[in-house]
């Protein structure tokens, strides 16, 4: 087993879109960010922030071939725990012809518990169940939480995701994202979070002097100097560990009512036929969809396709790929949201879409509509889509 100095893991968390992957997309792109191994969790079955994650990447940093996903959450599954993902990294140090790894980040996943995660990383965390866990506790050290805070929406989700405000509390540094489209007072927004964690450092992704290899430089993590509630939880989460109550599973546990599906075609849509699937999943499913991401092939431009981005009920501009990032050409759509019936939104995007055969008649526009009224339950908001569909189907 290969053996040397332990390498520091920095645990990168912020609620569901708040900008993860888009700041660790400006890491890698930093000199810095060298022999930098990354392991993305996602909370889902179909992994897609790998994909997204990648564009941006530096092509000098070679960042090639040392992310490592996991799929079903860090924080629900024994299966995909932190420590088996570290351990994996061990191989690909081995492979790295004598080079060490610098640092491993960790992007949790949006709907992520981090007292679990945090947990396994720390000393006198969770129990040691065998050789593995051992070899990981010699091998990595905590050394930095870095927590994404979206300030258009901070507010809301605080309001309604206590998962939220633990992020925020158990983080060394929190960045801020979304000041370009916040029109609010953001002193308001830093007072609540100084309410939650007095003593993290706080910096403004678009302020200026911010600079993105120091937010992921490592340093000493000390739970014990953040509040007390951290504390709390981690002394909580070791009582479960240690009485083998974790919850386990992806269907499981800490997120309530929240699921994630995704929505996979070989098939190609029209511009047209996505905004419109976008638009009338926006209505219907309404406070329900906290997330939707995804790429899609478009007809007629399939060698560039679109990244598409929904956070709540922000629907973000679509972003125009230069080439697919990965030998994965099909249109992969992941949506995140409660009360939502995979089977009607799969209906609406197939009868808009025709499966990509030929643009939806009036008649298949019509049957869309009554899909999604029918199966996502909004029967209101038929009064503002009608119309536009007329006029789309004229
Ligand atoms: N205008 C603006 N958009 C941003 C900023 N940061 C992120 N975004 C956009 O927000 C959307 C979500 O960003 P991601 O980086 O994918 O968010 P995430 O936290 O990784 O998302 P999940 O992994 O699904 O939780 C994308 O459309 C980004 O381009 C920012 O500072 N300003």
């Amino acid at each position: 087993m290969n053996e040397g100095p332990s390498i520091p893991v920095l645990v990168l968390s912020g609620f569901l879109g708040a900008g993860k992957s888009t700041l660790l997309s400006e890491l890698l792109t930093a000199p810095e960010a060298e022999r930098t191994a990354l392991v993305i969790n996602e909370f889902g079955e179909v992994p897609i922030d790998h994909d997204l994650v990648s564009i941006g990447r530096s092509e000098a940093s070679g960042q090639k071939g040392r992310v490592v996903t996991t799929s079903g959450c860090i924080c629900c599954s024994y299966g995909s725990d932190i420590r088996s993902s570290l351990h994996e990294l061990l191989d690909v140090e081995n492979r790295m012809n004598g080079a060490r790894l610098a640092r491993v980040v960790v992007e949790t996943t949006g709907l992520v518990d981090l007292a679990p995660v945090v947990n396994q990383l720390i000393p006198g965390g969770a129990p040691a169940f065998g050789l593995r866990d051992h070899v990981v506790a010699r091998r990595f050290h905590m050394a930095g939480c870095i927590c994404v805070v979206d300030v258009t929406s901070v507010e809301r989700t605080l309001d309604e995701h206590f998962e939220c405000a633990k992020q925020i509390a158990f983080a060394d540094v929190l960045v801020l994202t979304k000041g370009d489209l916040f029109a609010g007072d953001i002193s308001h927004v830093i007072g609540q979070l100084r309410a939650i964690n007095p003593v993290a450092t706080i910096v403004d992704r678009h302020g200026r002097g911010f600079d993105v290899a120091n937010v992921f430089e490592p340093r000493i993590y000390a739970p014990s100097n953040l509040s007390g509630d951290v504390d709390d939880w981690l002394a909580l989460e070791r009582v479960l560990a240690e009485e083998g109550r974790v919850p386990a599973g992806n269907d499981a546990p800490r997120h309530g009512r929240i699921r994630s599906f995704s929505l996979i075609r070989n098939s190609s849509v029209t511009y047209a036929q996505l905004s419109l699937f976008l638009e009338l999943l926006k209505n219907a499913a309404g406070t329900r969809l906290l997330r939707l991401k995804g790429i899609v092939s478009v007809e007629g431009e399939t060698e560039t396709p679109l990244v598409v981005h929904a956070v709540q009920h922000n629907m973000h501009p679509l972003l125009r790929l230069d080439a697919w990032p990965s030998a994965d050409r099909r249109t992969r759509l992941v949506l995140i949201g409660h009360d939502i019936d995979p089977n009607a939104v799969e209906k609406l995007f197939d009868a808009l879409s025709g499966e990509g055969k030929s643009p939806p008649s009036g008649k298949t526009l019509a049957l869309a509509v009554a899909v999604a009224v029918l199966f996502l339950g909004i029967g209101a908001l038929l009064c503002l889509v009608l119309p536009r569909l007329l006029s789309h189907a004229a």
